[in-house]
């Protein structure tokens, strides 16, 4: 099955706003600031509220509105100074755990100046600045989601051992325009960018893309790629960021399901989502004689970006249908095209320094976090829509198997439903790579929605319509429990974080756990406990006798649903056809004759046409 088969699937069908939150660094050790005006920038006591005064006349053209006193900015929550790693983790990246096991991908965008603390709220203080005593405390967010990830994944793989999770890692750095592999900095290449695909993304072609087995190794790797980043001593960060550095996580989830129809088992990929967290360059405007030219040179670039991706909220802000978006003017949009597009579930975090830095400064911030604040999105959910359509197949047989046992009767039609689909799935998931098969699928997919569509069972008087016709009931809000109470997520840090802490990474050991991975496997058999399992539960509610029940699903399955398979075959054949012989499809070429790059099937993904399977009501038979 191709990456096309995971259609996005809107979750609970709501649209909402980016979520956008404000953090005010913490204290400073030592004075680095050029300017000391923390009365200027205050924070409202509901803590969702930043008033920023006005400053000076000379520079009063940075607001839109030149008669303020005092500027009301209004965001989802603010933290102060005192807010811990934990309370800004509980409120940002916790959910989007949860989103991504659910098969949406998520982005933690974090947006502020020079040392206002975005490398520290997403990976921690330096190892040297970290408290002896409780160095886990200290932890950002990337290690707190990597924790978190895998104590989901355990659980999931426990509670259904045909389950099974892959987290694999991608980090990477724009650099001057450029593409830049942390994970293999030394070779100092830059990399193509490589799309649009066919959702409209863009992605780096030929990145490594590092399988990890526990979250230890995932913070050893991502520790040892970040030195790597190419960073410059300033006046105000001893170790400023000179590129924007994006870490992916991509959460694979595959299912194994053995089918009494089926000689082989089934594997399939079931759900594919990415977590990009993303620590931007400062958006500082820093104009000093004494840079040298690189260094102007990388704040010009930096500048451009910034300037690029604002324009790009702005434009999604104020968004009119056909409306240009100049997600293709600048490397770091066109990488956050599929953040910002609003299928993503995406949270922008605006670090703030009342201590250091200028108003203005903070107003820029602010000002960028609220039109943020203007964008809708609209979450999809990269799913496979045959496992969805199995899967469904699967409950109402099962309902009518549970319906028919409580009447003392058992359905004799057992299986024989999946034992005629399943040669097409198995078929299809043969078939790889682009093109050809994708619209097979399509079409595919299409003969047994329209065959489902027109299967009517009859109870009694009146039809009875099978519960789930609205797709947004398959991917629950809240499935399962994602979340990590606080005490389990320190205790879990702690056990991490200490013998990560003391590792010597070498770039050796790095390469050899490095492969990479081909791009687009996927497919999937849908499981229907993770998927809420809303059907598995559903039983027909309406008395009848259990014979016409029985003879109406015989009837609706075998003379309904088959011949419309049939429709494609020469006349006159008893079974269902298989589709024909995939085309081989162009696969992408490959540099140093590697397997095809990173990226996988999940993200990025246009809004679709959403199909639901309908059993509609039809005349008495
Ligand atoms: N909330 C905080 N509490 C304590 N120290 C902090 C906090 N935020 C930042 N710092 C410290 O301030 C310094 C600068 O922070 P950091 O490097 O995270 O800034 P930055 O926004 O990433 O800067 P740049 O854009 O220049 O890379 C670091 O030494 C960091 O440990």
């Amino acid at each position: 099955m191709t990456a096309s088969t995971n259609r996005p699937v809107t979750v609970g069908g709501k649209r909402d706003n980016l979520r956008v939150v404000v953090r005010m660094r913490g204290p400073h050790a030592q004075t680095t600031g050029t300017s000391t005006e923390p009365e200027k920038v205050t924070v409202h006591d509901n803590r969702t509220t930043v008033g920023v005064v006005r400053p000076s006349k000379e520079t009063i053209d940075v607001s839109e509105d030149k008669s303020f006193k005092e500027k009301l900015f209004s965001f989802d929550r603010v933290f102060l100074e005192d807010s811990s790693q934990q309370d800004v983790y509980d409120a940002t990246g916790a959910d989007l755990v949860g989103r991504v096991f659910q098969g949406v991908n998520g982005c933690v965008l974090c947006y502020g100046h020079t040392s206002s603390g975005k490398t520290y709220t997403l990976l921690g203080p330096e190892q040297a600045a970290r408290s002896q005593e409780d160095p886990a405390a200290s932890e950002g967010l990337v290690p707190r989601t990597l924790v978190h990830m895998f104590a989901v994944k355990e659980r999931l793989e426990q509670a259904d051992p045909s389950r099974t999770v892959d987290i694999h890692m991608l980090v990477y750095e724009v650099y001057m325009e450029k593409v830049y592999d942390l994970f293999s900095a030394t070779t100092g290449k830059s990399l193509d960018i490589r799309g649009p695909d066919k959702r409209g993304s863009f992605y780096p072609h030929g990145i490594t893309n590092h399988y990890v087995l526990r979250a230890e190794a995932a913070m050893t790797v991502l520790r040892a790629a970040a030195r790597s980043r190419r960073e410059q001593r300033t006046k105000r960060n001893q170790r400023s960021s000179r590129s924007h550095m994006i870490i992916q996580m991509d959460v694979i989830q595959t299912k194994t399901v053995q089918w009494k129809a089926s000689k082989q088992p089934l594997v399939r990929q079931d759900r594919a989502a990415s977590l990009f967290m993303v620590d931007l360059a400062g958006s500082e405007t820093e104009d000093d004689a004494a840079l040298s030219d690189l260094t102007r040179a990388e704040g010009r670039k930096i500048r451009l970006s910034l300037y690029t991706l604002k324009r790009v909220v702005a434009a999604l802000s104020h968004r009119k249908r056909g409306k240009h978006v100049p997600y293709r003017e600048s490397v770091l949009t066109k990488l956050l095209k599929h953040c910002l597009d609003g299928t993503s579930q995406t949270v922008i975090v605006a670090t703030c320094d009342r201590n250091s830095g200028s108003v203005l400064e903070n107003i820029s911030t602010l000002n960028f976090a609220q039109s943020c604040k203007k964008v809708s999105i609209s979450p999809k959910a990269n799913r496979n829509e045959l496992s969805e359509l199995l899967e469904r197949t699967i409950r109402e047989r099962d309902a009518w198997k549970r319906f028919a046992e409580g009447q003392g009767d058992t359905l004799r039609l057992k299986d024989g439903l999946l034992k005629d689909i399943l040669p097409y799935l198995e078929e299809e998931a043969k078939v790889k790579g682009d093109g050809e098969s994708g619209e097979r699928e399509a079409v595919f997919i299409q003969r047994i929605q329209a065959a489902l569509g027109g299967l009517t069972v009859q109870s009694g008087e009146s039809e009875l319509q099978t519960a789930g016709d609205d797709r947004s009931e398959y991917v629950p809000e809240t499935e399962p429990d994602h979340k990590l109470p606080r005490e389990e997520m320190q205790k879990m840090l702690r056990a991490v974080t200490e013998p990560a802490m003391h590792k010597q990474y070498s770039d050796r050991r790095l390469s050899q756990k490095t492969f990479t991975l081909s791009r687009g496997e996927d497919g999937g058999v849908e499981d229907t406990q993770a998927a809420g399992d809303g059907g598995g539960a559903e039983q027909p509610t309406r008395s009848n006798p259990v014979r016409r029940l029985l003879l109406c699903f015989r009837n609706s399955v075998t003379r309904k649903i088959f011949p419309q398979f049939r429709d494609d075959r020469p006349e006159g054949k008893g079974k269902a056809e298989k589709p024909p012989p995939a085309e081989p499809s162009p696969t992408r070429p490959e540099p140093d004759g590697a397997s095809s790059a990173a990226c996988p099937a999940a993200p990025h993904q246009h809004a679709e046409e959403q199909r639901s399977i309908t059993i509609s009501k039809q005349p008495d038979q």
